[in-house]
């Protein structure tokens, strides 16, 4: 967001004829976004989690405009009305927000500057979605289930804007009330300025030190806290522990998937233009070859290459597993011209993959079972060279029975929980279900012995998944290991350090977990240790 630092906040109640607060534009910021923090100056702190706190404008009084409710603006300022419809469609709609929200900020012609505010307000709601309700619940005598869910949703945006936001208390609380009363009514809006009036008497660390307490566990602690579903804090736990890491790296984890992830790019091998997409401002990624890291605030799609699908946005993290594979040695055999993605869809690792296999005179089949993904699949290689890629629409379990023993390398890139792209889908951690689980791992564990079928002897095929989930890693693995004698894990650790850049193998190799193999090692990367999503990867062959 622009005018990071700057300070604009207006004394309350100002001459104001439409919103409460200051800013050029009225949304009340004083610049930039920050957690814990109200006001400017200050000392900063780490709270219980490890996140940094920034103390705020300090012990005194909070200010509070001089006009009451009844006489506030009754219209919502843009960026606040489009973070609240999007908030209203992810609920009721089962919208997406990252399609949701640029949809909002082009209904409303909101600029640069109001249109980051409302990403930040709109991410930072539905991330913090928990530990907001866990405040709200602690200033109101009703439970949150018999709120309006529409007044429930502006008392998350007010929540989280008096929270976690550089919005001074009278602006936040003024706008979400004018909010509430264009969108829900007048009397909604007397009950949101009560409840928000709580909320803002004590700091952001008061109230989680209020939230903590009233925690029973370390779980329901850090659940409450970092804003994930108990059952995912535990998961992540065990994906830690599971993966040779410390469980005491779990609240970095869980803050990891709070922070706004940076835009990576991939320059397709032979095709993007790495200096070109340099001097617009991008910044070579230190973990992998041909990945950038976009400029902040700026629009990827605007970027040299991207239009013609030569460079594309992709987490560095598939980009590091499509490379391994791309490279791993093969087992036996010099024949490696078939290359299988099975599970294709939306085509970002079929794009690198087979950028790669026209350079190396291989040909990539890239099959997807959805069409609508399949037709993304087609547009996402429209830079590659023709000749040396096809896309089919199909269930991939088909290959196991369709093309046995034929393929020279295979992709498998299982549909998976997603629990590794957290930060991406602010929604996602509160859609999932731990019941979703055993349906996906059966699913995965047929989909690898159907590749592991359509594989040739000493091919090598890649198990991975965006889920460091142990039932969708290491479990399915080690199912497929047991049934099938004829398979081995190789020393995916090692394919991987290959592919990632020279400099960097020792800060980002990841943790070795051997699955009844001496040698074989699987990968698992993790936000707040790599940078990238949480892959996981197992290379395997067959005799
Ligand atoms: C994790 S995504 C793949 C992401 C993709 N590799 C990329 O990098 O863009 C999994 C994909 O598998 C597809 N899928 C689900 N079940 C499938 C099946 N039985 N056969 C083939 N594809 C399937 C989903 O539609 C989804 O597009």
């Amino acid at each position: 967001m622009s005018g990071a630092g700057e300070n604009n906040e207006r004394r309350s109640g100002q001459g104001r004829g439409g919103n409460a607060g200051g800013g050029r534009d009225g949304q009340g910021r004083s610049g930039g976004t920050r957690r814990g923090s109200r006001g400017s100056g200050g000392s900063d702190r780490r709270d219980a989690a490890g996140r940094q706190r920034h103390r705020g404008q300090g012990d005194g009084p909070r200010q509070y405009g001089t006009l009451n409710p009844s006489e506030r603006a009754r219209t919502a300022d843009p960026s606040r009305a489009a973070a609240y419809e999007v908030l209203r469609a992810v609920q009721d709609d089962d919208a997406y927000a990252n399609l949701a929200l640029p949809a909002a900020i082009r209904r409303h012609g909101l600029d640069k500057r109001d249109a980051g505010f409302a990403t930040e307000l709109t991410y930072g709601a539905l991330r913090g979605l928990g530990r907001l309700d866990a405040v709200i619940a602690m200033c109101t005598d009703r439970k949150l289930k018999q709120i309006d869910p529409n007044v429930l949703d502006a008392l998350r945006l007010g929540t989280y804007q008096l929270l976690d936001m550089r919005v001074p208390a009278h602006a936040a609380l003024s706008a979400t009330v004018a909010l509430t009363r264009d969108k829900v009514g007048a009397g909604a809006g007397g009950f949101v300025n009560a409840v928000l009036r709580r909320v803002s008497e004590r700091e952001t660390e008061e109230w989680d030190a209020a939230i903590v307490d009233a925690a029973k566990d370390e779980t329901a602690r850090l659940s409450v806290l970092t804003s994930h579903p108990e059952w995912i804090v535990r998961a992540l736990r065990g994906a830690l522990t599971t993966h040779g890491r410390e469980a005491a790296e779990l609240p970095e984890l869980l803050e990891a998937d709070n922070a706004a992830p940076v835009v990576n790019l991939v320059a397709l091998p032979g095709l993007g233009d790495i200096e070109a997409l340099e001097e617009a401002g991008a910044v070579r990624s230190e973990l992998v070859p041909g990945a950038l890291l976009a400029e902040a605030g700026g629009d990827p799609a605007r970027l040299p290459g991207v239009d013609a699908g030569a460079a594309r946005v992709q987490d560095a993290g598939s980009q590091l597993v499509a490379r391994a594979l791309a490279g791993a040695e093969l087992p036996a055999g010099d024949r490696d011209v078939a290359w299988l993605d099975m599970c294709a869809g939306p085509g970002g690792k079929a794009a690198l993959l087979g950028a790669l296999a026209a350079e190396r005179g291989a040909h990539l089949e890239a099959n997807e079972v959805a069409q609508h993904r399949a037709k993304l699949v087609v547009e996402g290689m429209r830079a590659v060279e023709q000749d040396a890629w096809h896309v089919e629409v199909g269930d991939g379990r088909r290959y196991g029975k369709e093309a046995p023993g034929f393929f020279d390398r295979i992709m498998l890139d299982a549909p998976c929980s997603g629990l590794g792209a957290l930060r991406r889908r602010p929604e996602a951690r509160w859609r999932k279900q731990p019941s979703d689980i055993p349906a996906l791992s059966a699913l995965q564990e047929e989909l690898l012995l159907a590749g592991l079928d359509a594989l040739r002897p000493g091919g090598v095929l890649a198990y991975v998944t965006c889920s460091p989930h142990p039932a969708e890693t290491l479990a399915v693995v080690e199912a497929v290991l047991h049934r099938r004698k004829d398979v081995r894990l190789l020393d995916t650790g090692a394919a991987v350090d290959s592919a990632a850049l020279p400099a960097t193998v020792a800060a980002t190799r990841p943790a070795d977990a051997t699955i009844g193999s001496d040698t074989g090692s699987s990968v698992q990367l993790f936000p707040h240790a790599h940078g990238t999503d949480a892959m996981f990867m197992a290379l395997l062959t067959r005799d």
